[in-house]
Protein backbone atom coordinates (compact mmCIF):
# COMPACT_ATOMS: atom_id res chain seq x y z
CA UNK A 1 0.00 0.00 0.00
CA UNK A 2 1.03 3.07 -0.97
CA UNK A 3 2.67 5.50 2.40
CA UNK A 4 0.67 8.89 2.91
CA UNK A 5 2.67 11.61 2.04
CA UNK A 6 1.78 14.53 4.97
CA UNK A 7 3.80 18.01 4.77
CA UNK A 8 4.15 19.45 8.18
CA UNK A 9 4.42 23.30 8.34
CA UNK A 10 6.01 23.69 12.46
CA UNK A 11 6.16 26.95 13.45
CA UNK A 12 4.77 29.38 16.61
CA UNK A 13 1.99 31.24 13.97
CA UNK A 14 2.17 34.01 16.36
CA UNK A 15 0.02 34.97 14.61
CA UNK A 16 -0.60 32.98 10.93
CA UNK A 17 -0.03 34.65 7.92
CA UNK A 18 -0.74 34.51 4.27
CA UNK A 19 3.00 33.52 4.05
CA UNK A 20 2.24 30.22 5.64
CA UNK A 21 -0.42 29.62 3.92
CA UNK A 22 1.25 30.61 0.20
CA UNK A 23 4.51 28.00 1.41
CA UNK A 24 1.57 24.99 2.02
CA UNK A 25 -0.17 25.29 -0.85
CA UNK A 26 3.16 25.11 -2.89
CA UNK A 27 4.48 22.43 -1.14
CA UNK A 28 1.67 20.34 -1.24
CA UNK A 29 1.20 21.18 -4.60
CA UNK A 30 4.94 20.74 -6.17
CA UNK A 31 5.19 17.59 -4.11
CA UNK A 32 2.01 16.04 -5.04
CA UNK A 33 1.80 16.16 -1.03
CA UNK A 34 -1.91 13.95 0.46
CA UNK A 35 -2.21 16.77 2.97
CA UNK A 36 -0.71 19.24 4.97
CA UNK A 37 -0.61 19.79 8.68
CA UNK A 38 0.18 22.80 10.46
CA UNK A 39 1.88 22.15 13.81
CA UNK A 40 2.20 24.72 16.43
CA UNK A 41 5.05 24.77 18.61
CA UNK A 42 4.03 24.90 22.85
CA UNK A 43 7.47 26.67 23.27
CA UNK A 44 10.03 27.65 20.39
CA UNK A 45 13.21 24.97 21.14
CA UNK A 46 15.98 27.72 20.16
CA UNK A 47 18.42 28.57 22.81
CA UNK A 48 17.33 32.56 22.32
CA UNK A 49 13.33 33.30 24.14
CA UNK A 50 10.56 33.91 22.16
CA UNK A 51 7.52 35.12 23.81
CA UNK A 52 4.37 34.07 21.75
CA UNK A 53 0.72 34.38 22.81
CA UNK A 54 -0.92 31.30 24.57
CA UNK A 55 -1.42 28.58 22.71
CA UNK A 56 -4.79 28.06 22.57
CA UNK A 57 -5.09 32.06 20.62
CA UNK A 58 -2.65 30.62 18.18
CA UNK A 59 -4.13 27.30 17.51
CA UNK A 60 -7.72 29.16 16.71
CA UNK A 61 -6.31 31.70 14.14
CA UNK A 62 -4.94 28.53 12.63
CA UNK A 63 -7.91 26.83 12.46
CA UNK A 64 -9.80 29.85 11.10
CA UNK A 65 -7.16 30.13 8.37
CA UNK A 66 -7.25 26.51 6.79
CA UNK A 67 -10.52 25.96 7.42
CA UNK A 68 -11.36 26.62 3.27
CA UNK A 69 -8.74 23.93 2.28
CA UNK A 70 -9.50 20.44 2.55
CA UNK A 71 -6.12 19.06 2.36
CA UNK A 72 -5.10 21.61 5.36
CA UNK A 73 -4.84 20.10 8.58
CA UNK A 74 -3.80 20.89 12.56
CA UNK A 75 -1.38 18.64 14.05
CA UNK A 76 -1.72 19.69 17.97
CA UNK A 77 1.11 17.15 19.01
CA UNK A 78 3.25 19.85 20.35
CA UNK A 79 0.89 21.38 22.10
CA UNK A 80 -0.57 18.71 23.81
CA UNK A 81 3.15 17.27 25.10
CA UNK A 82 4.41 21.18 26.16
CA UNK A 83 7.46 21.72 27.35
CA UNK A 84 9.92 22.68 24.47
CA UNK A 85 9.21 21.07 21.23
CA UNK A 86 11.74 19.87 19.61
CA UNK A 87 11.27 18.55 16.10
CA UNK A 88 12.83 14.95 17.34
CA UNK A 89 10.73 14.40 20.32
CA UNK A 90 7.62 15.15 17.48
CA UNK A 91 8.80 13.18 15.24
CA UNK A 92 9.65 10.28 16.86
CA UNK A 93 6.14 10.39 17.98
CA UNK A 94 4.07 10.77 15.06
CA UNK A 95 6.25 8.07 13.42
CA UNK A 96 5.15 6.24 16.06
CA UNK A 97 1.45 6.65 16.14
CA UNK A 98 1.36 6.99 12.03
CA UNK A 99 3.61 3.99 10.74
CA UNK A 100 1.85 4.44 7.27
CA UNK A 101 2.64 8.55 6.66
CA UNK A 102 5.83 9.68 4.93
CA UNK A 103 6.69 13.12 6.45
CA UNK A 104 8.07 16.21 5.10
CA UNK A 105 8.86 19.08 6.88
CA UNK A 106 8.57 22.09 5.46
CA UNK A 107 11.03 25.20 6.76
CA UNK A 108 11.73 28.70 5.27
CA UNK A 109 15.47 28.75 2.97
CA UNK A 110 17.28 30.82 5.63
CA UNK A 111 16.82 28.30 8.16
CA UNK A 112 18.58 25.66 6.23
CA UNK A 113 21.71 26.81 7.11
CA UNK A 114 20.85 26.59 10.98
CA UNK A 115 20.18 22.79 10.36
CA UNK A 116 23.01 21.47 11.77
CA UNK A 117 22.16 23.47 15.02
CA UNK A 118 19.00 21.00 15.71
CA UNK A 119 18.52 18.93 18.48
CA UNK A 120 19.65 15.20 17.17
CA UNK A 121 19.33 16.26 13.68
CA UNK A 122 21.52 13.24 12.65
CA UNK A 123 18.34 10.86 13.96
CA UNK A 124 15.64 13.97 12.53
CA UNK A 125 17.19 13.41 8.94
CA UNK A 126 16.28 9.49 9.41
CA UNK A 127 12.65 10.35 10.48
CA UNK A 128 11.56 13.20 7.73
CA UNK A 129 11.86 14.85 4.34
CA UNK A 130 13.04 18.14 4.73
CA UNK A 131 11.83 20.92 2.16
CA UNK A 132 13.46 24.06 1.94
CA UNK A 133 11.51 26.78 0.94
CA UNK A 134 13.48 28.72 -1.63
CA UNK A 135 13.06 31.82 -3.78
CA UNK A 136 13.12 31.82 -7.35
CA UNK A 137 16.37 33.53 -7.99
CA UNK A 138 18.64 31.82 -5.37
CA UNK A 139 20.62 28.38 -5.52
CA UNK A 140 19.95 26.44 -2.82
CA UNK A 141 22.49 23.97 -1.14
CA UNK A 142 23.03 22.55 1.69
CA UNK A 143 24.93 19.09 3.36
CA UNK A 144 21.37 17.30 4.62
CA UNK A 145 18.88 15.53 2.10
CA UNK A 146 16.67 18.66 1.61
CA UNK A 147 13.85 18.93 -1.56
CA UNK A 148 13.63 22.05 -2.40
CA UNK A 149 10.43 24.07 -3.60
CA UNK A 150 10.59 27.36 -5.26
CA UNK A 151 7.90 29.97 -4.00
CA UNK A 152 7.86 33.57 -5.09
CA UNK A 153 8.90 36.11 -2.05
CA UNK A 154 6.34 37.16 -0.16
CA UNK A 155 8.22 38.92 2.93
CA UNK A 156 5.32 39.19 5.57
CA UNK A 157 6.52 37.80 8.86
CA UNK A 158 4.66 37.52 12.36
CA UNK A 159 6.79 40.08 13.52
CA UNK A 160 6.01 42.70 11.51
CA UNK A 161 2.09 42.09 11.73
CA UNK A 162 3.15 42.25 15.94
CA UNK A 163 4.62 45.31 15.51
CA UNK A 164 2.11 47.02 12.77
CA UNK A 165 -0.80 46.21 15.00
CA UNK A 166 0.50 47.11 18.16
CA UNK A 167 1.88 50.76 15.85
CA UNK A 168 -1.95 51.12 14.61
CA UNK A 169 -0.34 50.14 10.91
CA UNK A 170 -2.10 48.60 8.36
CA UNK A 171 -2.11 44.54 8.59
CA UNK A 172 -5.19 43.98 6.02
CA UNK A 173 -4.58 41.02 3.41
CA UNK A 174 -1.31 40.28 5.19
CA UNK A 175 -3.09 37.56 7.07
CA UNK A 176 -6.67 36.20 6.48
CA UNK A 177 -9.31 38.49 7.23
CA UNK A 178 -10.77 36.07 9.94
CA UNK A 179 -7.78 35.94 11.62
CA UNK A 180 -7.48 39.70 11.79
CA UNK A 181 -11.00 39.68 12.94
CA UNK A 182 -10.41 36.88 15.88
CA UNK A 183 -7.61 39.66 16.76
CA UNK A 184 -9.88 42.62 16.95
CA UNK A 185 -12.13 40.38 19.13
CA UNK A 186 -9.79 39.49 21.48
CA UNK A 187 -7.41 42.62 21.53
CA UNK A 188 -4.29 40.60 21.39
CA UNK A 189 -1.09 42.22 20.20
CA UNK A 190 -2.11 45.55 21.63
CA UNK A 191 -4.77 46.41 19.52
CA UNK A 192 -8.46 47.45 21.05
N1 LIG B 1 6.94 35.02 4.39
C1 LIG B 1 7.44 33.79 4.48
N2 LIG B 1 7.92 33.14 3.39
C2 LIG B 1 8.45 31.89 3.48
N3 LIG B 1 8.52 31.19 4.63
C3 LIG B 1 8.05 31.77 5.76
C4 LIG B 1 7.49 33.09 5.74
N4 LIG B 1 7.11 33.40 7.00
C5 LIG B 1 7.42 32.34 7.77
N5 LIG B 1 7.98 31.37 7.03
C6 LIG B 1 8.40 30.04 7.51
O1 LIG B 1 7.28 29.46 8.18
C7 LIG B 1 7.72 28.67 9.30
C8 LIG B 1 6.98 29.09 10.57
O2 LIG B 1 7.27 30.43 10.83
P1 LIG B 1 6.89 31.22 12.15
O3 LIG B 1 5.61 30.74 12.71
O4 LIG B 1 8.05 31.29 13.06
O5 LIG B 1 6.56 32.65 11.48
P2 LIG B 1 7.47 33.93 11.30
O6 LIG B 1 6.69 34.86 10.42
O7 LIG B 1 8.85 33.57 10.84
O8 LIG B 1 7.47 34.46 12.80
P3 LIG B 1 8.33 35.57 13.59
O9 LIG B 1 8.36 36.81 12.72
O10 LIG B 1 7.57 35.75 14.85
O11 LIG B 1 9.71 34.98 13.80
C9 LIG B 1 9.24 28.84 9.37
O12 LIG B 1 9.84 27.73 8.72
C10 LIG B 1 9.50 30.12 8.58
O13 LIG B 1 10.80 30.14 7.98
O1 LIG C 1 14.16 20.70 17.13
C1 LIG C 1 14.93 21.69 17.00
O2 LIG C 1 16.05 21.72 17.51
C2 LIG C 1 14.42 22.89 16.22
C3 LIG C 1 15.19 24.06 16.12
C4 LIG C 1 14.65 25.14 15.40
C5 LIG C 1 13.40 25.05 14.83
N1 LIG C 1 12.69 23.90 14.95
C6 LIG C 1 11.33 23.80 14.36
O3 LIG C 1 11.25 24.44 13.11
C7 LIG C 1 9.96 25.03 12.94
C8 LIG C 1 10.12 26.50 12.54
O4 LIG C 1 10.77 27.18 13.62
P1 LIG C 1 10.59 28.75 13.79
O5 LIG C 1 11.36 29.11 14.99
O6 LIG C 1 11.06 29.39 12.53
O7 LIG C 1 9.10 28.98 13.97
C9 LIG C 1 9.22 24.82 14.25
O8 LIG C 1 8.38 23.69 14.12
C10 LIG C 1 10.31 24.52 15.25
O9 LIG C 1 9.89 23.66 16.30
C11 LIG C 1 13.17 22.84 15.62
Amino acid sequence: MRKLKVGLLGGTFNPVHQGHLIIAEQALAQLQLDRVDFLPDFLPPHVDHKEAIAAHHRVAMLQLAIQKNERFGLELAEIERQGKSYSYDTMKELQTQHPNVEYYFIIGGDMVAYLDKWYRIADLIQLVTFVGVNRPETTAVSPYPVQWIKVPAFAVSSSLIRTNLSQGRAVRYLLPDLVLDYIKEHQLYGTR
